[in-house]
Parts: C-alpha cells; sequence; structure tokens
C-alpha cells in the first residue's frame, strides 16, 4: 500500500521541488524548469534577491502579524498571488482545477492562463467554490491573455473572462516570440496525446503537427504594439494589467494605454536571456510610476520568489504583491489541490516570521528602510 504524502514534512519550497523532480518525465520538468538560452537571467532572478539584507527593527510589537493588504481597491488577504503558467494537466490530472482549489482555499489570488489545459469558466467555477468555504477576505481571480493572430479569438477570450467574472486582465507583453528553452528543443516538447490547451480548440490539436509548435509559430501575435493595448482597453470592464514589464519609461506608456498597472517580469528567465532580473528592474519602474503621481497604479513583481523573505524584500523595495511561479507546480506535482495549498502556507508562513523577526506587524510597516545592500 501506498502511504499518504505528509505534507507537514515539507518545510520549504525546495523540498517540495526536490520530491516533485523525479515524479515528472523529463520533457515535463524540462519546460517546467527551462529558461532560456544559456539561463543567465533565470540564475540572475534569484541572485538579485541575495543583494539586499533585511535591517530589522526591535522592540516592535509583533504579537500580531498582519498580511491583509490591497489590490485594485479590494482587499486581500495576502500580497501572494499565483502566476499565470501554462499546462497545469502535464503536474496532475486535475490540473488547474486543483491548482486553483489549492489557491482559493489559501485565500491567494489565482491569474488563469491562456493556455490552460482546463476551460477558464470551469477554473473560476472550482475557485469560487472552494473559495466560498474560507471565510478570510476575497482573494482575486484574474486571466492572463495571449494576443492571438486572429484578433475574433482574442475578443472571445477577453468576452469570456469577463463573462466568467474575472476581475483583472493580465496581457503578457514580454512573448513578441517564444524565447528559446534548450531543453524543450532538445526534447521536442509538445502535449502528450488527450492534452489540450482548452482555451484554444481552433489549434490543431493532438494531430501531427506538435501543438505548442503550432500555437507558438502559427497562432501568436507577434505584431502586437501599444495600439493594440488601447483597443482591449475599449473592449473589457475589467482593469488591464501588463505583464513582462522592466523599463520606467514602458511603465509610463502602460499608464497613458490605460493599464491599472504592471507585472515586472522577464517571464522566469524564459523568454529574453541576459534580461534584467526582474527584482533589479523594480526600483526604476516604481521611480518612474511615482513620477507620474498614478495613484491606485499597482506595480507587482515575479520571478524567483521562493522564501518568505524573498516577499518581504521586493515589498520593501515597494511592490504591491509579489507572484510566484514554479514553486507552485511542484505542489501540485507532488499532491494536486493540497500540495498547491502546502507551497502557499509555507510561503505565508515564510513572510509572516520575517515581519514579525523584523519589527513589521503589516504590510504598510515593511518599507524601504528595511533593506540595506548585503
Ligand atoms: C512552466 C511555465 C509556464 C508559464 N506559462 C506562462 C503563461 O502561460 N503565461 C504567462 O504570462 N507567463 C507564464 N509563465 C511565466 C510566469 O507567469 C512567471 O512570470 C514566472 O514563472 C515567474 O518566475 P518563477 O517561476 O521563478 O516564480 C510560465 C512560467 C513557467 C515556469
Ligand atoms: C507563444 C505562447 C505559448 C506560451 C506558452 C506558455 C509560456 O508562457 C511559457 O513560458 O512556456
Amino acid at each position: 500500500m501506498i502511504e499518504p504524502l505528509d505534507l507537514s514534512t515539507f518545510l520549504t519550497v525546495r523540498d517540495l521541488e526536490r520530491a516533485a523532480r523525479p515524479q515528472l518525465s523529463p520533457s515535463t520538468l524540462g519546460y517546467f524548469l527551462s529558461g532560456a538560452d544559456s539561463q543567465t537571467t533565470l540564475r540572475a532572478n534569484r541572485r538579485a534577491f541575495r543583494k539586499w539584507a533585511i535591517d530589522y527593527r526591535i522592540l516592535v510589537d509583533v504579537g500580531r502579524i498582519d498580511t491583509r493588504t490591497r489590490l485594485l481597491g479590494r482587499e486581500v488577504a495576502s500580497p501572494i498571488l499565483v502566476a499565470p503558467m501554462a499546462y497545469h494537466c502535464l503536474a496532475h490530472p486535475e490540473g488547474e482545477l486543483a491548482s486553483s482549489r489549492g489557491a482559493a482555499k489559501s485565500s491567494t489570488g489565482y491569474v488563469t492562463s491562456t493556455v490552460a489545459t482546463m476551460p477558464l469558466e470551469r477554473i473560476a467555477t472550482e475557485f469560487d467554490a472552494a473559495k466560498a468555504v474560507d471565510a478570510g477576505p476575497s482573494a482575486p481571480r484574474w486571466f492572463q491573455l495571449y494576443v492571438n493572430k486572429d484578433r475574433g479569438i482574442t475578443r472571445s477570450l477577453i468576452e469570456r473572462a469577463d463573462a466568467a467574472g474575472y476581475q483583472a486582465l493580465v496581457v503578457t507583453v514580454d512573448v513578441p516570440i517564444m524565447g528559446r528553452r534548450l531543453r524543450d528543443v532538445r526534447n521536442a516538447f509538445t502535449l502528450p496525446p488527450g492534452m489540450v490547451a482548452a482555451n484554444l480548440t481552433d489549434v490543431a490539436q493532438g494531430g501531427k503537427e506538435a501543438y505548442h509548435h503550432a500555437y507558438a509559430t502559427g497562432r501568436h501575435d507577434s505584431s502586437l504594439t501599444w495600439r493594440d493595448i488601447e483597443t482591449f482597453r475599449t473592449m473589457t470592464r475589467m482593469p488591464i494589467l501588463l505583464k513582462g514589464v522592466v523599463r520606467g519609461d514602458d511603465a509610463l506608456r502602460a499608464i497613458d494605454a490605460g493599464a491599472s498597472g504592471v507585472v515586472v517580469s522577464n517571464h522566469g528567465g524564459r523568454q529574453l536571456d541576459s534580461a534584467i532580473a526582474s527584482l533589479d528592474a523594480l526600483p526604476r519602474v516604481l521611480e518612474a510610476v511615482a513620477s507620474r503621481q498614478s495613484a491606485g497604479f499597482e506595480v507587482i513583481v515575479d520571478g524567483g520568489i521562493r522564501w518568505g523573505t524573498d516577499i518581504f524584500k521586493a515589498l520593501a523595495l515597494g511592490a504591491r504583491a509579489v507572484m510566484v511561479g514554479r514553486p507552485i507546480l511542484w505542489g501540485l506535482t507532488l499532491a494536486g489541490e493540497a500540495g498547491v495549498a502546502r507551497v502557499l502556507q509555507i510561503l505565508r508562513g515564510e513572510l509572516t516570521s520575517a515581519m514579525a523577526l523584523a519589527g513589521c506587524p503589516d504590510i504598510a510597516s515593511i518599507t524601504r528602510d528595511m533593506l540595506v545592500r548585503a
């Protein structure tokens, strides 16, 4: 008999990663892990956190730690969101249904990818049903958009997300073309038979041509410009965030195009190799946005977040929230919904401890002076 997995024995995100890796096929593991080309940016994302040390305060009452904050005008339980990631069914048969439940039960925001392996409507229903059990402050549910050359399909995705009650549209802007992930090339990565990108059923799936390649080369629109963002703005009531911004001037253009925020991100090092680490890009994006005094404009960061102290540092530099990518896939691989919940519990627990030890009882007290160069 197989012993049920005791998730309490996994104390860190790294513990989950170590256990999850051998469960995956080489092709899927390669797809999850990979950065682009020499993986310089993938490594830089982690290294950027080590450049900062926490300048903790003493003798502050930290008897109660409050991780609540506000995102797009709503109170949320914590400044953590699940990053949009493709093909969760590669990790677990229940795919995005399990990961969204894990997030909802942990009162954590969730971003559904355009290339999810479950329909965006089912993910929404699952998330909301799981959330109802939890009495805490609401967790946001957003939809990430990849823009299809066929703008009818793009419009339909936006309309479906709107109708399904997604609260924001996250337009990914750092994928004009796919970055070259060497493991994927060597493994000729594609989706296994029977697995589909459930929201893009127009694309040849399960046929002769490998799906992943078919979409990336045939359907994904490389001609996206600022004008398109302005057009999307007119198509939906959802606030729009641009994901993949690393420059101050682009953040200012995002404001001009009507965006409500940006995700400072280099796609987890999977796109332009040698791109700036996302944490390194964060201060200049914030500085640019502050110069415009654009009240309520949200700046979120992702890339390499593996510890609660990483979240603390991102918040101290001025991010409103963080998105977590690969660790979610490790939890999902190991134990579906419960594994995702365990990852989020670990990260939130570590953030809470870091806040207590640093003398920051609430998110507002995690200010810039809490960091010094390491
Ligand atoms: C396997 C995988 C699939 C991804 N798929 C998407 C996607 O569909 N849409 C998107 O905007 N970003 C996607 N990303 C990027 C993540 O949203 C996020 O930016 C990145 O993973 C953050 O870095 P981290 O994994 O180091 O936490 C993907 C990342 C990974 C690892
Ligand atoms: C060109 C669109 C396919 C993207 C696949 C998902 C993704 O973003 C990734 O990093 O992989």
